[in-house]
């Protein structure tokens, strides 16, 4: 199957990798999801680009949202691919030059998808719908590459928003199982972790 290649392929450049991690939220975890490499190979980052541009094709977008700074070579690809612009979100406000929150020209009233990498709470993504609604954005969808399975896409729908991930992370390790790569006790660690860490607020 084309998609356990392509998550084998992310497991073989580090970009899912096992032991102790602290994440933005501040919680611990036992697994990191890092995209960031998966940038680096043109053989990879095509599939997941065109995968996502093929699941967005169906929301009529006008802009692509990215994220500092994960999701801002994401958010280019995937605008490139279907033909559209792109704005993205700062983490602070620039304290010189134009002093936005927002770079690039979103209009009022345009269709807006938010991308970022991995969601675990919904935090970053629920902060970037916000600051777009506030420009006059009219955010129809939030989709993420990779889904941790700790609340946050159900965060984002409960904001009354459209949220989707390509993969979730179980998904993920149970190809990696299947194929040797890992063990199933790693595995049932995992989950074991995800049941215990389920965030249910978002934001
Ligand atoms: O769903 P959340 O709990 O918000 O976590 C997910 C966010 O965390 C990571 O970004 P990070 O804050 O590490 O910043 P970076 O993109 O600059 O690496 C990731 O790229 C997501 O944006
Ligand atoms: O929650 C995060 O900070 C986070 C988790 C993860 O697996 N990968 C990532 O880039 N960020």
């Amino acid at each position: 199957m084309l998609n356990e290649e392509l998550i084998i392929d992310l497991y073989r450049v580090g970009a899912i990798k096992f032991g102790r991690f602290k994440l933005t939220s501040g919680i611990e975890s036992p697994f990191y999801i890092d995209l960031r490499l998966a940038i680096t190979y043109p053989g990879i980052y095509k599939r997941l680009v065109k995968l996502m541009a093929e699941s967005l094709s169906a929301f009529n977008i006008d802009v692509v949202t990215g994220i500092e700074t994960a999701s801002i070579p994401w958010a280019s690809m995937i605008a490139y691919e279907l033909n559209k612009g792109i704005v993205y979100v700062r983490k602070e406000v620039k304290e010189h030059g134009t002093a936005k929150l927002i770079e690039g020209d979103l209009k009022t009233g345009m269709r807006v998808a938010v991308i970022d990498d991995v969601i675990t709470t919904g935090n970053s993504i629920i902060r970037a719908i916000r600051i777009v609604r506030d420009h006059g954005g009219d955010v129809v969808v939030a989709a993420v590459f990779i889904d941790r399975e700790q609340g946050g896409l159900n965060a984002i729908r409960r904001e009354g928003i459209n949220a989707f991930a390509l993969f979730s992370v179980i998904d993920m390790i149970d190809v990696l199982v299947n194929n040797g790569l890992v063990s199933n006790e790693l595995r049932n660690s995992v989950i074991e972790y995800l049941v215990k860490n389920r965030v249910s607020t978002g934001a």
